[in-house]
């Protein structure tokens, strides 16, 4: 029987997990979180996200603030905010969120957030120090520290001997999972666009991570029978039987299909997705922990 993961209860039990490390940081020192939250432009999935985020942290006892920029905002304004934010002490946590308008760099604004303020883990000194191996010095990015999560509570803490194959090379999600699946021990492969016949590589792995933008393109017929399929994907597809022009998401794993193959599986939506927010929240709390000199809880 196939276990289809429901993202959004485990999150929940992360965002618990959060709301009592923060109650017991401020009862203890007097220090309240701070998450700062920074949107550029009008696409309206990053509001929804951004809004959400905003919204946790307040749920989370956190101080929240949104800087919603226009549209037309220049690299160096975006870039003074991030300053002024570095420097608010008030702060634990900094997000700018991604993709920015086309006419903005993301690279030198996310390299100008103080690592120890990057909780979306994407400075080159947290990327590297998840690539080291040094798991509990940096920030984890968000998505993959969510989807270990489910790795964990699947296949516990050791993968040595599980083959894991992550289909995807990106900065924000598959290279950090890949290293974190390395650093428990996994055999990883990381698969791209470029490799050479995808779906024998795929139903090699034990564990499949799909991140790869392509609506349902892991097929059945690429996952080994009893593995954890684990879908990052977020795409919107047109659902006429909804209504003309309405849309549903769907993820990058067809799966209707791969359930019946896995043995364990997540869904889209109601998987990573929102581990993403509730992993965010245990970043800045961690965050906030090390600026006050305390140990960091675990999520
Ligand atoms: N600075 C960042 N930008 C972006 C990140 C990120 O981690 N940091 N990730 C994504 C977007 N994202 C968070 O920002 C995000 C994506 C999806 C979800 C989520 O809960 N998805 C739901 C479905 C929601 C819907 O209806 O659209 C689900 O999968 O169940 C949360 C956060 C890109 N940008």
């Amino acid at each position: 029987m196939t276990t289809v993961i429901d993202g959004k209860q485990v999150a929940a039990s992360v965002i618990d997990a959060v709301k009592a490390a923060s109650q017991t940081l401020q009862d203890e020192t007097g220090i309240k979180t701070g998450l700062a939250v920074v949107i550029v432009g009008n696409d309206p999935a990053s509001h929804a996200y951004v809004s959400a985020k905003s919204r946790m942290a307040k749920e989370c006892g956190f101080t929240s603030v949104q800087h919603t920029l226009p549209e037309e905002t220049t690299q160096e304004e975006l870039a003074a905010l991030v300053q002024t934010l570095n420097e608010d002490e008030s702060l634990h946590g900094i997000l700018v969120q991604l993709p920015l308008p086309k006419h903005l760099k993301s690279e030198p604004i996310i390299q100008s957030i103080l690592p120890e303020k990057d909780v979306d883990g994407l400075h080159v000194v947290n990327a590297g120090k998840v690539a080291t191996g040094d798991l509990d010095g940096g920030l984890v990015s968000c998505t993959p520290a969510g989807a270990m999560v489910f790795v964990r509570r699947t296949h516990g803490e050791d993968l040595s001997g599980l083959n894991a194959v992550v289909i995807g090379r990106s900065n924000l999600f598959g290279k950090p999972m890949a290293q974190l699946l390395l650093a428990a021990n996994a055999t990883v492969t990381i698969a791209h666009s470029r490799t050479k016949d995808l779906p024998s590589v795929c139903r090699g792995a034990d564990i499949l991570v799909a991140a790869v933008g392509r609506p349902q393109m892991v097929k059945a017929d690429w996952v080994k029978p009893g593995a954890t399929v684990i879908d990052v994907g977020i795409n919107r597809i047109a659902a006429p039987e909804k209504g003309e022009g309405k849309f549903r998401l769907v993820g990058d794993v067809a799966f209707a299909e791969c359930a019946e193959v896995a043995e364990v599986i997540t869904p889209v939506p109601g998987g990573v997705g929102p581990m993403t927010i509730a992993m965010l929240m245990a970043n800045t709390v961690i965050a906030a922990y090390r600026k006050a000199g305390k140990k960091a809880p675990k999520f």
